[in-house]
């Protein structure tokens, strides 16, 4: 962390969390997901690290993004956004983990009480089902996916409602994500912008899209809390 960030820190007293490339390394089971919808459409995969850039703005993107660029019309694009949701549903967990350092984060927020919530453009059943499998031994004070209740990120609606909520006014909030589209919101929001350096996107990203404090390690969270001892 720079001299800069520590002397701008403020009096931080929750954090909202990204799912997708910030706690849990979902990038397999969807990139495989949407190559076989693929596949059995007869249009060309992706290599994995294509979708690294196709995740972020929701599923319906996703598929979007993933399709050929002749081949995206609304209707093409809702078939096989169905097709693909059917197929992760049944390999939404087969390589997906929890970050290194993550279980460690998420012990030592429970142990000083600090207020924690997930906000992911995913699917809002599929963020209730990664984190019941995965985050399920943490408490969260909100754990919201996409729906048709709050625009995606990065409109900062849901976030807003988030810190409502729990009591605590926005800018006493770290909003904590791995790409662009998180950083938005986090300042959309007027929270504390923090970037992971280990998710999809990386760190350049991130610093050309708002970020003020990036991190390495999940557990540089720490220090920029304030201390409830
Ligand atoms: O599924 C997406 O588009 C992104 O999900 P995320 O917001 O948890 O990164």
């Amino acid at each position: 962390m720079s001299k800069e960030d520590n002397d701008s820190i403020t009096d931080f007293q929750a954090v909202i969390f990204d799912l997708d490339g910030t706690l849990l390394d979902t990038l397999d089971d969807i990139a495989d997901s949407m190559n076989r919808m693929l596949e059995e459409k007869g249009f060309p995969v992706h290599t994995v690290d294509a979708y690294r850039f196709f995740i972020g703005n929701g599923w319906r993107m996703l598929v979007t993004r993933a399709l050929p660029e002749k081949q995206r019309s609304d209707e093409r694009i809702d078939a096989c956004a169905v097709r693909s949701r059917e197929i992760y549903h049944e390999n939404w967990n087969c390589k997906t983990r929890v970050y290194a350092g993550i279980s460690d984060l998420m012990e030592r927020l429970q142990e000083r009480g600090i207020p924690k919530a997930v906000l992911s453009n995913k699917p809002h059943d599929f963020a209730l089902r990664y984190a019941d499998a995965y985050l399920g031994q943490w408490k969260f004070k909100a754990i919201l996916g996409y729906s048709d209740r709050f625009p995606p990120k990065p409109d900062p609606t849901a976030a807003l409602e988030i810190a409502e909520r729990i009591g605590i006014p926005p800018a006493n909030f770290l909003f904590v994500g791995d790409s662009a589209v998180d950083m938005r919101t986090a300042n959309a929001a007027g929270m504390r912008a923090v970037g992971v350096a280990w998710g999809f996107r990386g760190a350049r990203e991130l610093q050309d899209s708002g970020c003020r404090t990036l991190i390495h390690h999940p557990l540089e969270i720490l220090p920029l809390l304030k201390s409830l001892a």
